[in-house]
């Protein structure tokens, strides 16, 4: 491959921290329950992480119990890869709390910019110095090991956060995490950052921890695993402190599309980003990098006909990583190309002439929304003057009322319904149901394959489908009258 985004910048050695149930719990509104945050810790251990950061146990009793059980779950070997780590402040009871638990490693942190200093710790360097290397000493007391986040470290002054680190070093810690922790770096400084400390302060490994304010956290931890920082800390969709930090399925997708470094079992990202959505309430816009629902769905007919010929045209990496799938939208800026190949896949063949028509009435007719195959196959068969859907003697007709999973929108769902081939009405409802469909299929087989198709989307929880027996037609004299005073 070519060009600046074929370059491959080396291989690195890397892995992943995730802190989806400390970070990502720290988003605004974002509170997981134990049992949700065994599941996450499963799951990430699963997709091959190589630490969970669990929680700190000081913050509340149910974080603490949340950290307790998933050490459980490592103790008893459901929990076999990764490597748990409990947070701390640098203080001897949140580290006794988190060190009776007996994680795999403390996670002590303690900000280091004059700033943090200053206002926040109201301490002198000197003291900062020993305070650093007490709690990091008194951790390694309690038998585990110790990592020392240098919090702010991106605005402390270097030959400051040269002297923390080493301070944390000579007391034991074997691992320092370098925190920017207001995402005010930039890369090329992050890079020569880790470099420098790496230089300057050999002899433990360091951790980046890239907070997302300006949009560049993705782009500064691949930074810093370039200057030598041998974790990133991610959290699953990107949660934490207001813009969150780099999210896992972006840093995962980019090592691999990049350096060639496969972290996480890229296959579990999807499952992984659904029960973060789902548990946190934090809806995935459709944007999203890697996760978002349009990830891979091209539009443009310029796009389509290119990816038609080769997905590469205009995909980075391929859906098929993820186990995703591509597609495309068929509305006004749909070309000939794109359309030929939709006609084609719905099995109809039309001449060129017919392909133009039909072409110019998709775009006079599409407006804002896409198509569904159902609409482009009836437009074609106006065009045509062909019969081109089969028309079996009877319809099936369904209500399926439909309950969603807590803490979705309701719409979101709706909309996601509203595009299942065979739906053709959605309402939001009150009541004990949430949505109310009407379904119309071809054969038991269809309605089966469209109500499969309802309960396996995003956010649905359970279904209940109610075959339409007959349709009693109103005639004028029954349909009731509309109230008035006359
Ligand atoms: C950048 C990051 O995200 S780091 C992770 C931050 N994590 C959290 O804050 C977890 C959630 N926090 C909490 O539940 C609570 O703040 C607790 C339990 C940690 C502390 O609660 P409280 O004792 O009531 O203190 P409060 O939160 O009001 O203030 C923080 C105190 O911790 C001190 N502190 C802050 N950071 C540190 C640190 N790294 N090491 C030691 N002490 C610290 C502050 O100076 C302040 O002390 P003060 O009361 O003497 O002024
Ligand atoms: O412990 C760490 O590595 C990071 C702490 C933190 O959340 C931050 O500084 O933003
Ligand atoms: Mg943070």
């Amino acid at each position: 491959m070519g060009g600046v985004g074929g370059e491959r910048p080396g291989s690195l050695r890397v892995g992943l921290l995730d802190s989806t149930l400390r970070e990502g719990e720290q988003t605004p509104g974002v509170s997981f329950t134990v049992e949700q945050k065994l599941e996450i810790a499963r799951l990430l251990d699963q997709a091959g992480v190589a630490m969970i950061e669990a929680g700190h146990p000081s913050v509340a009793p149910d974080v603490r119990e949340a950290v307790r059980r998933i050490i459980g779950l490592k103790r008893e070997g459901i929990i076999r890869g990764a490597e748990i780590v409990a947070h701390s402040r640098a203080a001897r009871s949140d580290i006794e709390e988190a060190a009776s638990l007996e994680p795999d490693r403390v996670a002590i942190f303690y900000g280091v910019s004059d700033i943090h200093l200053r206002y926040k710790h109201r301490v002198s360097r000197e003291e900062a110095l020993s305070i650093i290397g007490e709690m990091v000493e008194y951790a390694r007391e309690h038998g585990v090991k110790v990592r020392f986040t240098a919090e702010d470290a991106t605005r402390a002054d270097y030959g400051f956060l040269v002297e923390a680190v080493r301070a944390a070093r000579d007391a034991g810690a074997d691992r320092v995490s370098i925190a920017d922790t207001v995402g005010i770096a930039t890369p090329y400084a992050m890079r020569r950052l880790f470099e420098s400390l790496r230089r300057d302060v050999p002899g433990v490994e360091y951790d980046v921890h890239a907070h997302n304010d300006l949009g560049l956290a993705v782009a500064n931890s691949l930074a810093a695993a370039e200057g030598g920082a041998t974790i990133i800390h991610v959290t699953v969709n990107g949660l934490g402190e207001r813009a969150g930090i780099a999210p896992l399925e972006q840093v995962a997708v980019a090592l691999k599309r990049h350096y060639g470094v496969e972290v996480v079992d890229l296959k579990l990202i999807p499952q992984l980003s659904r029960l973060v959505e789902r548990y946190s309430g934090v809806p995935v816009p459709p944007n999203a990098p890697v996760v978002g629902e349009n990830a891979f769905i091209h539009k443009a007919g310029v796009h389509v006909a290119g990816v038609l010929r080769n997905p590469e045209t205009y995909e980075p990496y391929p859906p098929e990583w993820l186990g995703r799938t591509r597609d495309y939208t068929i509305d006004k800026y749909t070309g000939r190309r794109g359309l030929q190949a939709r006609l084609e896949r719905l099995g109809v063949r039309v001449s060129e002439e017919e392909l133009q028509k039909i072409l110019q009435e998709v775009k006079r007719r599409s407006g804002a929304r896409w198509l569904r195959d159902e609409d482009l196959l009836e437009i074609a068969e106006e065009v045509t003057g062909r019969a081109l859907r089969p028309r079996p003697p009877e319809e099936i007709e369904a209500l399926v009322t439909v309950k969603c999973e807590a803490n979705v929108y309701t719409t979101s769902v709706a909309r996601r319904l509203s595009v299942i081939p065979g739906v053709e009405e959605v309402a939001e409802v009150t009541g004990e149901n949430d949505i109310l469909l009407r379904v119309r299929a071809r054969s038991p087989v269809e309605l089966n394959q469209v109500v499969e198709a309802i309960r396996g989307t995003r956010g649905v929880r359970e279904t209940y489908t109610m075959l339409v027996l007959r349709r009693i037609p109103l005639s004028d004299g029954a349909r009731p009258q509309a109230a008035g005073r006359g």
